[in-house]
């Protein structure tokens, strides 16, 4: 099931273009605003593109070029599945999983075979009679997996599924998406890292209606190239232009570092938090750069403390014996050998 999709919307400033292989799952990751619900509206259908096209196997879902052509979104072979369950109240469980195959002509008999077949596969077989008021946020949405499933859909669309969950019921259910999407042709919207590192094949990066990166999960989470993903990674990124002895900043500055990269090449260099250091001297290192601090939060047992270009995780006597507090002006500084520098 190749998923091909190609859109613009002129009024949101998207402009998109990707496909998602057969039994790929594709993370979608983006600051507010990045354009992540345009791209599942447009594929489910719930908004015209002004141009482009989207096919889905055989099946053109839309092209603006070829006589305007719009599958409408029940005949497109794709689910999607919202943040909210959005469960038919009237309806019990059973019946709400069984609805998807019973529209679309399956027996009564057959569609509630299916119903229990995928109620089993999310371990809610024992919640089949229940009405929707009468679950979890978690019950209710394992149901509302089980009817985006029940329909076979082609590509299955998810908004943020764990996004409205516990933190104490995200991780089974977690588990229980792994073990469904495996093999699937998946688009996932995530705020989530951990939605990204488990249940993706890769990742897309949105920022203003544009892909500003993508690739298998692992590489842009460990290797990002935009600070959004840097920020999911928790990984400083600095940018810029790889010298003979590490990469030059945008700033002018120089950072040293290994790489096999070319000097004259465009890099981009990550360090993480931990390893970086505050001083209110300037230090002796050769990595050092000056900046206000523009907040001081607590992370773990120690505290993160950043500027607009890095931050540091240091310990809570470092902050105190440096008076560190927003608007202070401090050095950072890190080993080259903390200096990861990769293409950028
Ligand atoms: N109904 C709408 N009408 C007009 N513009 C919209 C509408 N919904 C979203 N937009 C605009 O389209 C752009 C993309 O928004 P979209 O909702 O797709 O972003 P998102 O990545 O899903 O954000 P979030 O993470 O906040 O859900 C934004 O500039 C937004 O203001």
């Amino acid at each position: 099931m190749t998923f091909v999709f190609d859109a613009r919307v002129a009024s949101r400033g998207f402009d998109v273009s990707l496909e998602v292989k057969p039994g790929e799952t594709v993370a979608v990751l983006g600051p507010n605003g990045a354009g992540k619900s345009t791209l599942l509206d447009l594929a489910a259908g719930l908004l015209r593109a002004d141009s482009g096209r989207a096919v889905l196997d055989d099946t053109v879902l839309f092209d603006a070029v070829g006589g305007g052509r719009f599958t409408p979104p029940h005949e497109r072979g794709v689910s999607l599945l919202a943040q909210q369950p959005l469960l038919f109240p009237h309806l019990s469980v059973l019946e709400n999983v069984a609805f998807g195959p019973r529209s679309s002509g399956v027996s009564r008999l057959e569609s509630r075979e299916t119903a229990r077949h995928w109620l089993a596969e999310v371990e809610a077989l024992d919640l089949a009679d229940r009405r929707p008021t009468q679950l979890s946020g978690g019950q209710a949405q394992r149901i509302a997996v089980a009817r985006a499933l029940a329909s076979d859909p082609k590509l299955l669309l998810l908004d943020e599924p764990l996004a409205a969950l516990d933190v104490a019921v995200a991780p089974a259910l977690r588990r229980m998406l792994r073990r469904v999407l495996a093999g699937r042709t998946v688009l996932i919207v995530t705020h989530d890292i951990l939605d990204a590192f488990t249940l993706a094949d890769r990742v897309v990066v949105l920022d203003h209606g544009r892909i500003v990166e993508q690739g298998p999960t692992r590489d842009v989470l460990e290797r990002p190239r935009s600070r959004f993903a840097a920020g999911l990674a928790a990984l400083n990124l600095l940018v810029g232009v790889r010298t003979e002895r590490g990469i030059r900043l945008d700033d002018g500055a120089e950072i040293a570092g290994a790489s096999s990269l070319s000097p004259g090449t465009p890099a981009a260099a990550a360090v993480r938090p931990p390893a970086v250091r505050v001083s209110l001297d300037e230090p002796a290192e050769v990595n050092r750069l000056r900046g206000e601090v523009l907040d001081v939060e607590p992370r773990g047992d120690l505290v993160r403390v950043r500027s607009r270009h890095l931050a540091a995780d240091v310990a809570p006597a470092v902050v105190a014996d440096l008076d560190l507090a927003p608007g202070s002006t401090v050095w950072f500084a890190f080993d080259p050998a903390a200096v990861q520098i990769y293409a950028g």
